[in-house]
């Protein structure tokens, strides 16, 4: 491409008749040929980068992706997922096109320069001097106007992330905005933030045509003053007018090249902020906790907690677990109850090894669970948590999800122990049918997952509120078929309760209160004893204030103290005075007579 201003002026001399006609003819050829060629290496470069920038992306993408879905669960407590999303995207994307695209046009284009201003001085030094400065101005505009739009590029992206935020909190609410009927106040929301990308947008275009008016006069003011110099030099006899005309085809050459070296310059900063920051993900160290070890020969299902204190590194000062011991003993059910807050999901993330204790010890047939294989330990335990989660996957999959052998006979009979199976079989595809958003009721999640834990026949099983959201004949049914599952395979399991006729037939009851074990022992042990345990019973028992306003895991169960008496299992309708008054004081009397002073609601509150 270099050449090509050389052969033209040639050529155009030639043709004007002041060489030979053979050689205007060969010069022809010869920029035939050069230009043939340029349009061939110029597209297998293209081709070749392209092909580069792909690889490169998704090989980036990948290990990215690795290395954050192996850190630590504590940093994805506190990491937001739109930012982790962006970084796998527009930054990887922004360290790639730089390789690929910034770095190789830079490249070229200033061996265009290079060459081309070398051709210059050879032409003229004084007229290749006069250029340079001229151009010296040009590349000033330009990287000032460039830092500009990084800027007000920076504050569109930014603004546009929020724009998208107020979309997809409105879609995702959107039954939210339909029932208090908020639609136009949502439009106006979004057009607030499209108003204010405008005027970024404005200002973008503003500066462009600042810029395109004085680079624009500028690049061909250059041109005129060379012509004006050499035209002058040319008059003098000291150049040549073939010299003159490749002189000025030179220096628009160079000069695009130039500029163009310019706009490549921001991509080339932008590309390294963002490299910074891939980089920092990609040079974190995985978890310890997917850590190789030990792989037990036999399991019996013995779990000791010793002492253990956690620490969520968000709340230093104040530990969510304090000494923390207790057992969980083969074949034996351990209930976990407490106030809200109190540490019961922490625990259970404890035996589960997503955080290593601050201080104590967990123990696996009474080896650390720290020296344990991780990926062993995972599959010897199966955990349904609050709100379980299922991938946009089959419901076959969700079940067999993380175990390769796994036959449909096995799903079935997990899904049957998790009393899912019939509403499975109810559903359009039956096992097949994919997961979506709305597909499944709470309790319906709660019992797939419960199949997904029991499926991996795990010697320990750790339910936390994992019945919560199911109806008292589903829960009763699922609770019969896990006590018969336990007692035969000798599996421990620890569950956090939800209703009391669990925590009843628990071997072992665990009170907690603020990350402490404040007493434990059987239901007898415990209803006797002068605690918070039995303090709730008698609450419960004596002036129907369950309801309390800081919710009580067991709330539902000390409402259903007597497992008869559970609202679920009561006839709603019923136009029983007795009852009324009785179901009144299982959900909480303060509340009809809140309605009765306030709204004048009488009678029935139903
Ligand atoms: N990821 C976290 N980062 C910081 N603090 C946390 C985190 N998760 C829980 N906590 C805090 O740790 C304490 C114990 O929380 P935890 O969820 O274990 O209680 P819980 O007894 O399971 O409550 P609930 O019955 O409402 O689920 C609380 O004070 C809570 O605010």
């Amino acid at each position: 491409e270099l050449s090509i201003p050389h052969f033209t002026s040639a050529c155009i001399f030639a043709a004007a008749g002041k060489q030979a006609p053979e050689s205007f003819y060969s010069l022809l050829r010869i920029l035939v040929a050069v230009s043939l060629s340029y349009g061939i290496f110029a597209g297998l470069r293209g081709f070749c980068f392209s092909l580069l920038n792909t690889t490169l992306i998704q090989n980036l993408r990948a290990e990215l992706f690795r290395s954050m879905i192996a850190r630590e669960v504590a940093f994805f407590d506190s990491a937001e997922v739109g930012v982790l999303t962006s970084r796998l995207g527009s930054d990887c994307q922004a360290v790639v096109r730089c390789l690929s695209s910034n770095i190789n046009v830079a490249a070229r284009n200033s061996l265009q320069c290079i060459g081309g201003a070398i051709y210059l001085t050879w032409l003229s030094r004084d007229l290749a001097l006069a250029c340079l400065v001229m151009t010296t101005v040009l590349w000033g505009v330009a990287l000032r106007h460039g830092a500009f739009t990084r800027r007000a590029q920076r504050a569109y992206m930014n603004k546009l992330a929020d724009t998208n935020q107020v979309a997809q909190e409105v879609f995702l609410l959107s039954r939210v905005v339909r029932t208090f009927g908020t639609e136009e106040r949502e439009v106006g929301r979004y057009k607030l933030q499209l108003r204010t990308l405008r005027r970024i947008s404005v200002r973008q275009a503003t500066a462009y045509l600042l810029y395109l008016a004085s680079n624009g006069s500028l690049f061909h003011l250059t041109k005129v003053m060379a012509l004006a110099m050499g035209g002058g030099m040319a008059l003098a006899g000291k150049v040549t007018g073939q010299q003159l005309t490749a002189f000025v085809l030179y220096v628009e050459f160079v000069m695009a090249a130039s500029l163009s070296v310019c706009d490549q310059w921001g991509g080339v900063m932008e590309a390294i902020g963002a490299s910074e920051r891939v980089i920092d993900y990609l040079d974190a160290p995985p978890a310890p906790q997917l850590d190789s070890g030990k792989v037990l020969e036999t399991f019996s299902g013995r779990v000791q907690m010793r002492d253990v204190e956690y620490t969520y590194p968000t709340r230093p000062d104040d530990p969510a677990l304090r000494g923390i011991s207790i057992t969980l003993e083969p074949g034996k059910l351990l209930a976990l109850v407490g106030l809200s807050g109190s540490g019961k999901s922490t625990l259970v993330a404890m035996l589960q090894r997503l955080y290593d204790p601050t201080r104590g010890q967990v123990l696996v047939d009474g080896t650390d669970l720290r020296e344990v294989d991780a990926a062993w330990f995972r599959s010897q335990i199966g955990v349904v948590d609050q709100e379980p989660r299922l991938f946009a996957e089959s419901i076959a999959a969700n079940i067999a999800y993380g175990m390769e052998d796994v036959s449909q006979e096995q799903i079935e009979e997990a899904a049957r122990l998790a009393n899912a199976d019939k509403f499975i079989w109810s559903l359009p595809e039956g096992f097949d049918t994919k997961v979506t958003d709305k597909l499944l009721s709470g309790g319906q999640r709660q019992r797939i997952a419960l199949a997904r834990a029991l499926v991996r026949q795990p010697k320990l099983l750790v339910l936390d509120e994992a019945t919560s959201a199911l109806d008292a004949e589903s829960e009763a049914a699922v609770a019969a078929a896990l006590d018969t599952a336990m007692r035969t395979s000798g599996r421990s399991v620890l569950v956090i309760a939800h209703r009391l006729s669990t925590v009843r037939n628990a071997d072992w009851i665990v009170v907690m209160q603020k990350g402490q074990v404040e007493e434990e022992g059987t239901h007898e042990d415990l209803v006797l004893g002068n605690g918070i345990y039995s303090q709730l019973v008698n609450r419960q028992q004596g002036d129907g204030n369950a309801l309390q306003p800081q919710r009580m895991t067991l709330a539902s169960g000390f409402e259903s103290f007597d497992e008869d008496d559970h609202p679920s299992r009561q006839r709603p309708f019923e136009d029983d005075e007795e009852e009324d008054q009785k179901a009144n004081v299982l959900r909480g009397p303060s509340l009809l007579a809140v309605l009765q002073e306030h709204v004048g609601v009488e009678g029935r509150t139903s």
